[in-house]
């Protein structure tokens, strides 16, 4: 196990069986997992499997039926300052279309106190500066993930949580996110994102923890899961005995 935030001594993520049901649907049971400071972790398993109820809920958008989701010991929603804690990205950059880009983010920083200094910085840090003054609706898939990703370094927070950072991006965009994200951890901070594309991800990720029909099937480093197999997704069909050709 890895160190645990040194400021608060709780861990920077910590979901413990969480239970989430629709009506008769049980979209997660049981789910427990950690994410540590200085790590990136992958939250990995195909369409339908929990990923994005999970990170609703430990964003306090949605309920646990039960279980407890916290960030740094205590519910996201009783974070005092949740911009500077956790930055997120659940639905790419969710921004107006007929924005601008440099304007989604002034609307974000203005309503967050965060100076606009900062915006320049995160433009910089995700490649989007020439692209800024475009309008949304001008922008490619990966460059909506890009400002998505904009929005939530803005507050500079501890902790990223990012729903399929990766989905839309060439390699070359997958890789300057990889950077990105890799150095955001290695300044001690916790991030976790989801993914369905498991070989993409392996390339990112410390840690990963894989759900597969609302349950955890495995958990530890990039090293202990993938183990004996020629890969992450090798690894992840001989635990769920799913063949390669389904799902995925
Ligand atoms: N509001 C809801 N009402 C009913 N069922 C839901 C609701 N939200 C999610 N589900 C169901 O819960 C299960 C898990 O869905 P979830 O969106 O968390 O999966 P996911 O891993 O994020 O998948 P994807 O990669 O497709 O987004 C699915 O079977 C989904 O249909």
């Amino acid at each position: 196990m890895h160190a645990k935030n040194s400021r608060t001594g709780t861990e920077a993520i910590a979901v413990n069986n969480v239970t989430k049901r629709y009506g008769k649907k049980t979209a997660i049971e049981n789910v427990s997992f950690t994410a540590q400071p200085g790590r990136v972790t992958g939250f990995l398993g195909p369409n339908g499997a929990g990923k994005s109820s999970t990170l609703r809920i430990l964003l306090g958008l949605d309920f646990p039926t039960s279980g407890t989701a916290l960030i740094e010991g205590k519910p996201f929603v009783n974070h005092r300052q949740p911009l500077r804690t956790v930055g997120a990205m659940l639905d790419g950059a969710a921004a107006v279309l007929e924005r601008r880009g440099i304007d989604h983010l002034k609307w974000i920083a203005e309503s967050n106190r965060i100076p606009k200094e900062r915006i320049v910085q995160v433009l910089e840090m995700v490649g989007l500066s020439n692209a800024a003054k475009a309008r949304v609706k001008k922008y490619s898939l990966g460059m909506k993930q890009r400002l998505g990703l904009a929005a939530a370094l803005l507050g500079e927070p501890r902790i990223l949580i990012l729903d399929e950072p990766v989905n839309g991006l060439d390699p070359e965009g997958i890789r300057s996110v990889r950077r990105l994200l890799q150095d955001y951890a290695r300044n001690g901070n916790t991030v976790l994102l989801s993914s369905h594309l498991m070989d993409e991800t392996s390339k990112i990720v410390d840690d990963i923890v894989i759900i597969n029909n609302g349950k955890i099937i495995d958990s530890g480093s990039l090293e202990e899961v993938v183990a004996d197999h020629d890969s992450l997704e090798e690894a992840f069909f001989a635990l769920t005995g799913i063949k390669s050709e389904e799902s995925w």
